[in-house]
């Protein structure tokens, strides 16, 4: 089982669960955990969310092989029908408090999805990137909106168009992160906030959510929509091919042929 999905105790734990991988995201995987979010919102007894790795790794990512697959100039279906958009969207609308811990490196959408968490706990070894340009795509669900608020501008153009990856404490400093800890503790902190999430009253929890989140959703939607425009085409264009498989035969993509 790629994603771990359990419920104890009025929490509903997502894991990834794929470390020959370094964790990357299959369509599968996003599946699984869209419908997990998704039985949760009708679940009474699911009070609180948990999405977390493995003490090395959060997750390197959508899977590169799935990209490839996925990029076939006959896949006309649109991005809405794909299981990353279901994710990320039952994860955006999820109106239960969401508990992210983050060991290791959280890459692209590893990171995007912290965006749209509530509580997110970093271990020290903890490392963020964004590299959506170096892959010859743009930002996705919402990034391009949310980690320039967060971050201010220029620093989210250093992680959005250079990729440059950020430690845990510059993760701290621009919002992104609530909390670091050691990275031995930081499941069982994870899971002690998720308690504590349990034990109160989940109508107020739920109306707080709603307002905190209340200005930025159509601004959000708006971003998705027009990230999606682009990333569609973007996945099925030369420079994302040639970023793919510079990955997979370990070398430095050539980009210097594409104006
Ligand atoms: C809509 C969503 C958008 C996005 O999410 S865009 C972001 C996509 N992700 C990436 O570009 C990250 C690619 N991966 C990496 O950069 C590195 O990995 C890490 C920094 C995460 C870790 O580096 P290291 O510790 O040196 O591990 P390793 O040797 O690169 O990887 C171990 C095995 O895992 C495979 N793998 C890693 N990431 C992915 C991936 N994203 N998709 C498919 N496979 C991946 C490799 O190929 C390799 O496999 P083998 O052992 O056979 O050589």
């Amino acid at each position: 089982m790629d994603i771990l999905s359990s419920i104890s105790n009025g929490v509903l734990t997502l894991e990834f669960n794929r470390p020959e991988r370094k964790n990357a995201i299959t369509s599968a995987m996003y599946q699984s955990m869209a419908d997990a979010i998704n039985a949760a919102e009708q679940d009474t007894s699911v009070r609180a969310l948990l999405i977390c790795g493995k003490p090395e790794i959060f997750t390197a990512g959508n899977d590169l092989e799935d990209f490839m697959k996925s990029a076939r100039p006959d896949d006309g279906a649109g991005i809405e029908s794909r299981s990353v958009y279901q994710f990320m969207m039952a994860l955006a609308n999820c109106s239960k408090p969401v508990v992210a811990a983050v060991a290791g490196a959280a890459v692209g959408i590893g990171t995007t999805l912290l965006l749209h968490c509530d509580l997110v706990y970093a271990a020290d070894n903890a490392k963020f990137s964004v590299p959506f340009v170096q892959l010859g795509l743009c930002p996705e669900y919402g990034s391009s909106l949310l980690l320039t608020q967060l971050a201010g501008y220029p620093r989210a153009a250093e992680k959005l168009m250079l990729g440059e990856a950020f430690l845990a404490q510059e993760a701290l400093d621009m919002g992104l992160v609530s909390k670091i800890l050691p990275a031995a503790e930081l499941r069982a902190f994870a899971e002690a906030q998720a308690a504590k999430l349990v034990a109160l009253p989940a109508s107020s929890l739920r109306v707080t959510k709603q307002l905190m989140k209340a200005a930025r959703k159509a601004p959000v939607a708006d971003a998705i929509a027009a990230e999606n425009v682009h990333f569609g085409a973007m996945l099925v264009a030369p420079e994302a091919r040639e970023a793919f498989m510079a990955f997979f035969q370990k070398r430095k993509p050539d980009f210097s042929q594409f104006a």
